[in-house]
């Protein structure tokens, strides 16, 4: 069977977006007018099937903002919770009643532990709310979706007989939610079984999941119900929503994407839309999605070890079973930290566009190491930073090995050094005091190298952003007529400050022939 075929036997599932009234509904969430109508555009362009833009009964704000999703959304249905009272179900249609497809999603908790001490309400009471309810409804929506709140903790067979009553009633829609995220996968996916096998009509109605995470297992929770042979799933962006939030639209809808032989299951989601939607409804709610949250999270497509980036650069799918495309991001990214490995880095130098030799790359690798081990992530700015030092350093005489520095308010700074000279593999160890660290360090060097020189100039400025960052140090030397610039990079200024004192020294040397750049007086190793 070719992919065309495929497609055209698969059942469509529809997705109910719920961002803006469940997910509205997570603590310290409150969106304003603009802010639901601005997601809900963008859950248009997604193409979601239907909207719920809120509980038009709950606010005078909230029902203008139903009404105005309703005005602006043109392809897809709009909807507003209500519970199963009049007043609630007359505020929907206020709200609603100029919508191009209004649809009511009306509610009523149907769990012994919700009749008996939240709604105070028989079974026979509920039953019968359930049906005044969606009769009256019915004079003014013609699409109704009824909830039985909490169906997951519902004895089956009164489930079975509500779900009897909202149906013959005139309910379109039955949506069967674990509302406090209880149930495991095959239990939630057997509910649905049940009621399948037990309800007469139930062919006729489409069947809805909506899952909370309160476990961790909204997703799959949904994906299960789809399995039983659900029609719609109800989720929201980054899986907000009240407690621990509702089912993650977006990796419901690439799971069923990355997955569609074992679903056999499609949506009429523009799964490119998945990453903007998902960082306007961060900005917008304020409700920061984590580095490794799947799909959406900044680390979803990043590979940090070494051995991983070996394999993508090989081939990605190694080790991504999606592409970020796919999602709208432009491309994966290796991140350059301390697992990394030597093919990244290669890479990498390749794309900043240096040129380089086994023997350069090696001896920057072992630099870009030392720095991994102490800064989280390595950006491109850093590595620059290590090339252009390793590049003025290749013709060295003097490399620095080691650097201590003890300073305080009441002492006087000291600082050791451990330089090698690199014509004989001798190394120096030197220390000496100054008025402050780095007037220190440049003393300790002067013994080792035994050039007299002035300091004619010291800057410092950071390389990258954060406490990490590299700082960058300038020096500028000049002994009688010679002038010569130095430069040095590290997370530790002092450290940077060595390395800058030093080559400029080394330049120095350089100019000079390196004819009198004896040390011998310096303790030595090996
Ligand atoms: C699982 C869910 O997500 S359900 C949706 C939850 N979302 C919200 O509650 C957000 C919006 N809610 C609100 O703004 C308010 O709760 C309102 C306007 C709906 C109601 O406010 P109030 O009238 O002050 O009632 P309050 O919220 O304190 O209590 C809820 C009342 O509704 C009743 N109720 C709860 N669910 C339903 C229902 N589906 N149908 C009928 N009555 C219900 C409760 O039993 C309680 O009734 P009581 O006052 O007779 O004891
Ligand atoms: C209103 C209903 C569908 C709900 O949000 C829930 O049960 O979690
Ligand atoms: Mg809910």
């Amino acid at each position: 069977m070719n992919s065309k075929e495929r497609k055209r036997i698969m059942r469509t599932i529809t997705i109910f977006d719920t961002t803006l009234r469940d997910g509205e509904q997570s603590p310290g969430v409150n969106l304003s007018f603009r802010e639901k109508v601005e997601i809900a555009t963008q859950l248009e362009k997604l193409g979601v099937n239907v909207i719920e833009a809120g509980f038009a009964a709950s606010s005078a704000g909230d029902l203008e903002a139903v009404r105005e999703v309703a005005r602006v959304v043109k392809n897809a249905s709009v909807c507003s919770l209500s519970r199963s009272v009049k007043k609630d179900i007359d505020c929907a249609w206020e709200a609603l009643k100029d919508a191009e497809s209004p649809y009511l999603h009306l509610f009523l908790a149907t769990s012994p532990i919700h009749r008996e001490y939240k709604l105070q309400m028989d079974k026979e009471k509920v039953k019968s709310r359930v049906c005044e309810a969606i009769t009256y409804a019915k004079q003014f929506f013609s699409e109704i979706q009824f909830s039985a709140e909490d169906a997951g903790r519902t004895e089956i067979d009164f489930l079975c007989e509500v779900i009897d009553v909202a149906i013959k009633a005139g309910a379109k829609v039955i949506n069967l939610p674990d509302t406090v995220g209880y149930l495991t996968p095959c239990e939630y996916a057997e509910m649905f079984r049940e009621v399948i096998r037990r309800v007469p009509g139930i062919d006729q109605v489409r069947l809805s999941a909506h899952c909370h995470d309160d476990l961790g297992m909204a997703v799959a929770n949904s994906l299960a119900a789809i399995e039983a042979g659900i029609g719609q799933v109800e989720c929201t962006i980054n899986g907000i929503g009240e407690r621990a939030g509702n089912a993650a639209l977006e990796e419901i809808a690439m799971a069923i994407k990355t997955r569609e032989s074992f679903y056999k299951v499609r949506t009429t989601l523009n799964l490119k839309e998945i990453h903007r939607t998902s960082r306007m409804v961060s900005k917008l709610t304020g409700m920061f999605v984590p580095g490794n949250k799947a799909v959406v999270g900044t680390n979803a497509f990043a590979h940090e070890s070494g051995i991983h980036q070996d394999g993508m650069l090989k081939n990605r799918e190694t080790y991504e079973i999606m592409t970020p495309e796919s999602i709208g991001l432009s491309e994966s990214r290796l991140v350059l930290g301390k697992h990394s490995g030597r093919h990244a880095f290669k890479d990498k130098m390749v794309q900043l566009g240096y040129e380089l030799s086994e023997g350069q790359i090696n001896h920057l690798f072992v630099r870009f190491k030392e720095l991994a081990d102490r800064k989280k992530e390595i950006t491109d700015y850093d590595l620059i930073a290590l090339v252009e030092e390793k590049m003025v350093h290749s013709q060295d005489l003097f490399a620095l090995e080691s650097l201590q520095v003890t300073c305080g308010n009441k002492s006087m700074p000291t600082a050791s050094v451990q330089i090698r000279r690199m014509t004989d593999d001798k190394t120096f160890f030197e220390a000496a005091c100054g008025n402050g660290s780095v007037d220190a360090i440049f003393k300790a060097i002067d013994r080792v190298v035994q050039e007299k020189v002035v300091l004619v100039e010291y800057r410092i400025h950071s390389v990258t952003q954060g406490k990490d960052a590299l700082g960058e140090v300038y020096v500028q030397l000049s002994q009688g007529e010679l002038n010569v610039r130095g430069r040095g990079v590290s997370t530790d200024v002092l450290e940077a400050s060595a390395r800058a004192y030093l080559d400029a020294m080394n330049r120095l040397l350089r100019r000079k022939g390196h004819k009198d750049s004896t040390a011998e007086r310096a303790v030595t190793t090996s």
